[in-house]
């Protein structure tokens, strides 16, 4: 399985989440119970983890457990104290305690005092779940004062927190030592002001904490950001470097075919037949007289529809009585939010329309209840914001062909983030992923998420393609020559196709563009986009499970992309043809029977 690179000491709740599941596990349990060295216990559930796809050590998984113990203890203390009202200190305070109420009980004046709150370094020979002191009962009708007055070290860099205290305690940060600390009277009231302080005190610290999640958060993002562009920045020398050998090796055919980078996929030069218009040649350099070369050998922009379309009825599978329900295609749609409900479902409808057999949608609790309520033929699971979002969509993953990424999704930073997650799973599968509108955005933040994916498709409408590549090149759009500038991103972004949708739509790999101008209509209702996004989602798979032969070897991807272009704009075409101004998405996808009829199987 792919690990997941886990930074530093920031958790994820799914991650904790999986930690632990895995140490509640009975052999864990008894075995962290039995011995009083527990290092080889955490070796194992550090190997548990990692199978489940995190990357922890055995002593950070140890701190982490430490820390949510600590959590649990002072959520329960207050817990006793306060009806519940500090059950929100301890996040998982439930999969705590079904854990520890199989276990002994820890005393938390022992572990409080004892240091173990704070003292999380580990010399290799702390064995810190052993040695929790001999079970005491919690200690409440005594009114014994349970908690530390002054200090609280954490599992992290030391934050101070302010904890001020009345009653003759004086204030101190959790870096004071702990011998100032004044004695406390042997026995307390428990309806003394030390409800409040323990209320202030718990409140204090997770606040305390949860500020310092936020800064390290925002620090990795910074972190982030920066790595992501010096990756692109690299990548994008390493193929200008490799066009410049190519092109070096095409205008001198004695030199050794070595001495070229090969392209990151076959060209379409097979294709390609004399007297066609060359275009990025002609144009402007703009400080890449390079890449301006390397264009110039190969770059011939056509339209599509003699080579392509051919290509594109070789790779319609035949429908036949000895098939299976599934095997035409089983698509994924990554999208749907409480706004957009309708994209996801033109996406996926389209899918099923164009002749999958099984269309999934991944969306929002919220969305789901709608989307259901559109079509009883889509399969929707509404788990795209739940906590173990990536763990619910990676089961599925096994079953799909192909996913579509984006259509819907919104921009909320944690749907990016697990559309990201996704992306990263399927990549691993070796699915073909379609990426639309809000996915591209989330490619524009963070191109690596699918850079140098073969598989990988981009189909930006004009404001998502600006984006995109001012995201890459940091520099602002030629819009005088769009294919030049296509080609430029798909080479960016290592060679994945990129479709630019507009009067004409523009499908490139970096090494050729073709055009598709089947005729439309003058009608641009939103949703039509979705239908391209989905029909694609089926058309790659198909594309990707054809034979070389069937698609003259010529990149699936772009097979493909020219096909979903064609059929969207018969689509539109014909529905206009009935509906004229009031045509929308709905009616479109009406027509996609009749349009994949006409285009593919005449
Ligand atoms: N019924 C629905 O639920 C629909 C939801 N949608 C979703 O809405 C979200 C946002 O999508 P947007 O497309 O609005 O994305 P953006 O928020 O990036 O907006 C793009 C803007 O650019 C404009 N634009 C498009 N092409 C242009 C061109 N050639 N020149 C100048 N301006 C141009 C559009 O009118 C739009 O206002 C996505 O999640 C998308 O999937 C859309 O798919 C439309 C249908
Ligand atoms: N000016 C145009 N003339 C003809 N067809 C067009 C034109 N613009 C777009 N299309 C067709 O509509 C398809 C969808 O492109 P559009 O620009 O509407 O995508 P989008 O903005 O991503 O859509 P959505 O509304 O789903 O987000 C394109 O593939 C293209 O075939």
């Amino acid at each position: 399985m792919l690990a997941i690179s886990t930074r530093g000491f920031l958790w994820s709740d799914v991650e904790t989440r999986t930690l632990l599941n895995i140490w509640g596990e009975q052999d864990i349990q008894t075995a962290l119970d039995g011995n009083f060295r527990n290092s080889h216990v955490y070796r194992d559930v550090a190997r548990r983890l990692g199978e489940m796809g995190f990357e922890r050590t055995p002593e950070q998984c140890r701190v982490r457990i430490k820390s949510l113990k600590r959590q649990f203890l002072l959520a329960k203390e207050g817990n006793l104290r306060n009806n519940g009202q500090y059950h929100k200190i301890c996040k998982f305070y439930d999969a705590m305690e079904r854990i520890l109420s199989s276990r002994p009980q820890i005393d938390p004046q022992e572990l409080l005092d004892s240091g173990a709150v704070g003292d999380e370094t580990m010399d290799g020979t702390e064995e810190e779940e052993d040695t929790d002191p001999p079970q005491h009962p919690y200690l409440e009708s005594t009114g014994e004062c349970s908690y530390p007055e002054t200090q609280v070290k954490m599992e992290y860099p030391p934050i101070p927190i302010p904890v001020t205290v009345g009653n003759g305690y004086s204030s101190q940060s959790a870096s004071g030592p702990s011998s100032s600390r004044p004695k406390r009277p042997k026995k307390r009231h428990a309806d003394l002001p030390l409800d409040s302080l323990m209320e202030r005190f718990l409140e204090q610290s997770a606040e305390a904490e949860q500020s310092f999640y936020q800064l390290e958060e925002q620090r990795l993002q910074v972190e982030d950001r920066r790595r992501e562009a010096e990756h692109a920045r690299e990548l994008h020398m390493l193929q200008v470097l490799g066009q410049m050998f190519s092109s070096i090796a095409t205008r001198n055919p004695v030199a050794p075919a070595t001495t070229a980078m090969p392209p990151a996929r076959n060209t379409m030069e097979s294709t390609m037949q004399p007297g066609v218009p060359m275009s990025a040649s002609s144009h402007m350099m703009r400080g890449r007289s390079f890449i301006e070369r390397s264009f110039s050998l190969g770059t011939a922009a056509r339209t599509g529809m003699d080579d392509i379309l051919p290509l594109v009825k070789n790779i319609v599978p035949p429908l036949t009585s000895k098939k299976h329900k599934g095997q035409d295609g089983r698509i994924g749609i990554i999208g749907g939010c409480q706004e957009y409900t309708g994209a996801p479902y033109f996406a996926a409808i389209s899918a099923l329309k164009v002749g999958a057999d099984l269309s999934h949608v991944f969306c929002t609790k919220d969305a789901a209840i709608v989307i259901k309520s559109y079509s009883p033929e889509l399969i929707v699971h509404p788990v795209l914001d739940s906590p173990n979002a990536v763990e619910e969509i990676e089961k599925w993953l096994p079953r799909l062909h192909s996913l579509v990424v984006g259509p819907g999704l919104g921009r909320d930073d944690k749907l990016l983030k697990n559309a990201k997650e996704v992306i990263e799973k399927s990549k691993a599968r070796d699915i073909p992923i379609v990426i639309d509108a809000d996915g591209l955005w989330l490619v524009a933040q963070q191109p690596s998420v699918i850079q140098g994916y073969q598989k990988g498709i981009l189909t930006p409408n004009y404001m998502e393609f600006t984006r995109l590549y001012e995201a890459m090149y940091h520099e602002p759009l030629d819009s005088s020559d769009h294919q030049r500038s296509a080609m430029e991103l798909s080479v960016a972004m290592g060679n994945l196709t990129v479709v630019l949708k507009g009067e004409e739509d523009l499908i490139t790999d970096g090494n050729k563009v073709i055009l598709c101008r089947q005729e439309g209509s003058g009608r641009r209702c939103g949703g039509q986009g979705d239908l391209l996004s989905g029909s694609l989602g089926v058309l790659a798979h198909w594309a990707y499970a054809s034979s070389a032969d069937m698609t003259k070897s010529v990149n699936p991807s772009v097979v493909a992309a020219f096909g979903a272009c064609s059929l969207t704009r018969q689509c539109n075409k014909q529905a206009f043809h009935k509906h004229g101004r009031a045509t929308t998405t709905t009616d479109m996808i009406q027509e996609i029977s009749s349009a994949f009829k006409k285009l593919f199987e005449s």
